[in-house]
C-alpha cells in the first residue's frame, strides 16, 4: 500500500471522487443517449459501473484508487482519441493533473502524469495520422498539450507545498503531544501520561494477574528548604530527586511528578517486597548524593507509602492507601518509607 494513500483524508479523498466519478459519468451518459450516441452511452455507463465498483470497495485504497485513476485515464484518451462532443473532449484532461496528486502524492503523482501525457499525445497523434478526428485549428493539440503540462506543473507545486505543510503540522502536534505529556521542570512524565500508564498496569493486573506497585514519594520540609535556600535552589531539588527516582527503577517502571513535591512511581511486574526494597535504595541515595548547587549543598529527605495494586480496587484507591501510608510516614517522623 501507498503510503500517501494510508489514511483517512486519502479514503474520503477516494470516495469524493469515485462518488463525482459515478455520477458525472451516468449523468453523460444519458446525454450521450438523448443524443443517440450509442457507443459513447455505452463507455460511458461502463466507466460509470467501474466508479461506483470503486466506490463500494473504498476500504481497499489501492485498488479503489486504481480503479478511479485509470478509468479517468482511459475515458480522457478515448475523447482526446475521438475528440468527444464535436472537439470539445480534450478539454476535459486538465482535471486529470488534481486528482491524481491528492489520490497519489507527489512522487507517484508525476510518475502517472508523466505516462498519462505521452498517452495523450500518442492519441492526438493516431487520432490524426488515422483520420479519427480532426482537430482544427492544427496548432490545438499542441496548446492543449503545452496548457496541461502548465496545469500539471501548478497542481504538482501546490502538491508539494501541501505535503510540506502537513509534514510540519503532523511534527508539530507530535511534539506537542509529548510536551502535554512530560512535566518541563523535571522532564518526567507527568499525571496525565502516567494515569494511562496506570490504567494498562490495572488492565495487565486483572487480565493476566502480572502485579503491579506503587510508591508515592513527597519531600519533607520542602517549604523550609524554599524558604531558607529560595525557590530556584527547591527547583534544583526536585529535578536532582527526578534523577535520582529515573535511576533506581527498572526500565519498565515510571517514575512521575504527581504534583508539586509530590512524585509517584509505578513498577510492573513485582511485589510489595520489591517495591520496599526500592524504595530503601532511593533514601540512601539521597543520603549520599545531596543536592549541591555552586553556593549551597543539601541532603534531601523524602517520605514514601508503598502499595500493591489490589485487582478488585480501583486506580483512585491504590492510590489513596499509598497516600495514607505516606501520611504515617510523615506522622512516624519523615524519611522513611512505610508500606502495607
Ligand atoms: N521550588 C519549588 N517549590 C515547590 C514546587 N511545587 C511545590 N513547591 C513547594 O512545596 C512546598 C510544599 O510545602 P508543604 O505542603 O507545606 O509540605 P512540606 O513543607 O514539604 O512539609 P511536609 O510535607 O510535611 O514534610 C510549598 O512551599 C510549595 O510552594 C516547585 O515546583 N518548585
Amino acid at each position: 500500500m501507498h503510503e500517501h494513500s494510508n489514511n483517512p483524508e486519502r479514503k474520503l479523498i477516494v470516495r469524493f471522487f469515485s462518488s463525482i466519478g459515478f455520477i458525472a459519468t451516468l449523468v453523460m451518459g444519458c446525454i450521450a443517449l438523448t443524443n443517440s450516441d450509442y457507443f459513447l452511452f455505452f463507455t460511458l455507463i461502463c466507466s460509470s459501473l467501474i466508479y461506483a465498483w470503486a466506490l463500494s470497495v473504498y476500504k481497499n485504497l489501492e485498488k479503489s484508487a486504481s480503479a478511479i485513476l485509470y478509468n479517468l485515464y482511459a475515458l480522457m484518451i478515448y475523447l482526446v482519441l475521438t475528440g468527444g462532443a464535436q472537439g470539445t473532449g480534450p478539454i476535459w484532461i486538465f482535471i486529470v493533473s488534481p486528482v491524481t496528486f491528492s489520490i497519489r502524492g507527489l512522487k507517484r503523482g508525476i510518475v502517472d502524469i508523466v505516462l498519462f501525457l505521452l498517452a495523450v499525445i500518442l492519441a492526438f497523434y493516431c487520432a490524426h495520422t488515422f483520420s479519427i478526428y480532426n482537430y482544427q485549428p492544427d496548432q490545438f493539440p499542441y496548446r492543449v498539450i503545452f496548457s496541461f503540462i502548465i496545469v500539471a506543473m501548478l497542481s504538482g507545486f501546490y502538491e508539494n507545498s501541501r505535503e510540506k505543510y502537513n509534514q510540519k503540522i503532523l511534527a508539530l502536534s507530535k511534539k506537542n503531544e509529548l510536551l502535554a505529556t512530560i512535566d518541563p521542570l523535571t522532564g518526567l512524565p507527568n499525571r496525565r501520561f502516567t494515569m494511562n500508564k496506570l490504567s494498562e498496569f490495572k488492565l495487565a493486573l486483572t487480565k493476566e494477574q502480572t502485579p503491579f506497585v506503587l510508591i508515592l514519594c513527597d519531600v519533607d520540609n520542602f517549604k523550609k528548604v524554599n524558604d531558607e535556600y529560595g525557590h530556584s535552589f527547591g527547583d534544583e531539588a526536585l529535578i536532582h530527586l527526578a534523577n535520582i527516582l529515573k535511576q533506581h527503577i527498572p526500565n519498565n517502571a515510571v517514575a512521575s511528578r504527581w504534583g508539586g513535591e509530590e512524585f509517584l512511581i509505578a513498577i510492573p511486574n513485582v511485589f510489595n517486597a520489591k517495591g520496599v526494597e526500592i524504595s530503601n535504595k532511593i533514601h540512601a541515595a539521597l543520603k549520599q548524593f545531596p543536592v549541591n548547587t555552586s553556593s549551597e549543598s543539601l541532603s534531601l529527605t523524602i517520605s514514601m507509602g508503598v502499595v500493591q495494586s489490589h485487582e478488585s480496587d480501583s486506580i483512585d484507591i491504590d492510590i489513596k492507601r499509598a497516600d495514607e501510608l505516606l501520611y504515617k510516614a510523615k506522622e512516624q517522623g519523615k524519611n522513611r518509607t512505610c508500606s502495607e
